[in-house]
């Protein structure tokens, strides 16, 4: 917020992307590991494997279309070298955290008890009790790291881009956080509940730019049939909830921008509901694999854009007459460019 209002100040643009990502990266790893991951380059190296790690986990596996493939085992070795390599980086990252962690538990019964707990301390705490090995935790700690830092800033990234490209949209959520948060400093927790036109917005969002576009691959567990096709046992499934969210079928107008869509009937479940019991809306996924971190996610996406909201007015800077939209791909899909938006105050702040 800092750096935005500084640059209101001064009339320049700022890198939103950057900033944004950079925002969920450290409420992520505050939760999980108590401490953003800032200093000693840290960040550079998170961001590399996170990264790295949702290209190789939702790339495109050729030996999935051409199995002959599979028996020359070329391709698998390479994707397996790579895996290595990044697992090996995984491994000296989480193990320095986890040593910190568990070195500071046993100070901490000595001196201080009063310390907030961590992801990872209550992971240490139940280690024994449910028979986790360290493997275990790690690979629960990369499963939230990935699964929380670029999900929530694409959400963010794609809420601004798209209210920047529909400005009557945006004129109507800043009246409405502007008169519920009104004289107040901040846009706090408690306000976000009288905000029901932002959570419209945060849903057509989901629904327009889900992070995670075919959720994760899931492997079935029985041979099924699905309208006369037979899916064998042990088969990679992936579900395309992209095509679900924009089925002209079930949406009007599916390609347009309306989180007015979202205020229609509140109340009813039909089509307010994320949670994974309409299958043609599923920005979490459904099912045992449904997303955990869903509140989680939720809550620092509508913290954030509502202070966005609150507090600047934004433009483009004058060289840019559209924004890009165009997707990258990775186990989670965001836009390609970085978005450039020039902020203004939009009020004295008290
Ligand atoms: C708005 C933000 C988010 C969106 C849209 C989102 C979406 C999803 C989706 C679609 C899945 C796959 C579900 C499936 O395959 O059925 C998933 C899985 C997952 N998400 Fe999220 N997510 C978000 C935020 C978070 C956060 C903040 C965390 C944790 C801090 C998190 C942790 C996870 C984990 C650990 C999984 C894997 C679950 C499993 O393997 O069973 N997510 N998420």
């Amino acid at each position: 917020m800092a750096r935005i209002r500084a640059a209101a100040a001064r009339s320049t643009a700022v890198d939103l992307s950057k900033l944004l990502s950079s925002f969920t990266t450290d409420i992520v790893c505050h939760a999980v590991s108590g401490k953003s991951f800032r200093g000693g380059g840290r960040n550079e190296l998170f961001r590399e494997l996170v990264e790295t790690s949702s290209k190789l986990i939702g790339g495109f596996n050729l030996e999935d279309y051409f199995p002959k493939l599979a028996r020359l085992d070329v391709v698998r070795r390479m994707v397996c070298a790579r895996a290595e390599r990044i697992k090996k980086k995984w491994d000296d990252l989480l193990d320095e955290i986890i040593n910190d962690h568990a070195k500071n538990t046993m100070l901490d019964h000595e001196i201080n008890q009063d310390r907030e707990t961590d992801f990872i301390d209550v992971l240490l705490s139940i280690q024994q009790e449910y028979n986790l090995t360290r493997e275990n935790v790690k690979a629960v700690l990369v499963d939230m790291f990935i699964g929380g830092t670029d999900t929530s800033f694409i959400v963010l990234d794609c809420a601004m881009a798209e209210l920047i490209q529909n400005p009557e949209v945006m004129t109507k959520l800043q009246a409405e956080v502007r008169s519920v948060a009104e004289g107040k400093e901040m846009v706090t927790e408690e306000d976000l509940n009288g905000m029901i036109y932002l959570k419209g917005v945060i849903k057509e969002t989901l629904r327009l730019h889900s992070p995670v576009p075919l959720f994760l691959p899931h492997l079935s567990m029985a041979d099924c049939d699905i309208e006369g096709y037979t899916i064998p046992s042990g088969t990679r499934v992936i579900i395309n909830g992209w095509a679900l969210a924009r089925d002209p079928a079930y949406w009007e107008s599916a390609e347009e921008f309306m989180p007015e869509r979202f205020m229609e009937n509140v109340g009813s479940t039909m089509i307010h509901d994320f949670k994974g019991s309409n299958f043609h809306y599923l920005p979490f996924g459904t099912g045992r694999r449904v997303c955990p971190g869903m509140n989680f996610g939720m809550a620092t996406v509508e913290i954030m854009l509502a202070n966005l909201m609150y507090h600047f007015n934004w433009d483009l800077p004058a060289a840019t007459v559209k924004i890009n939209m165009t997707e990258s791909f990775g186990v989670t899909m965001g836009r390609k460019e970085n978005l450039i938006l020039v902020p203004a105050l939009a009020q004295k702040q008290v």
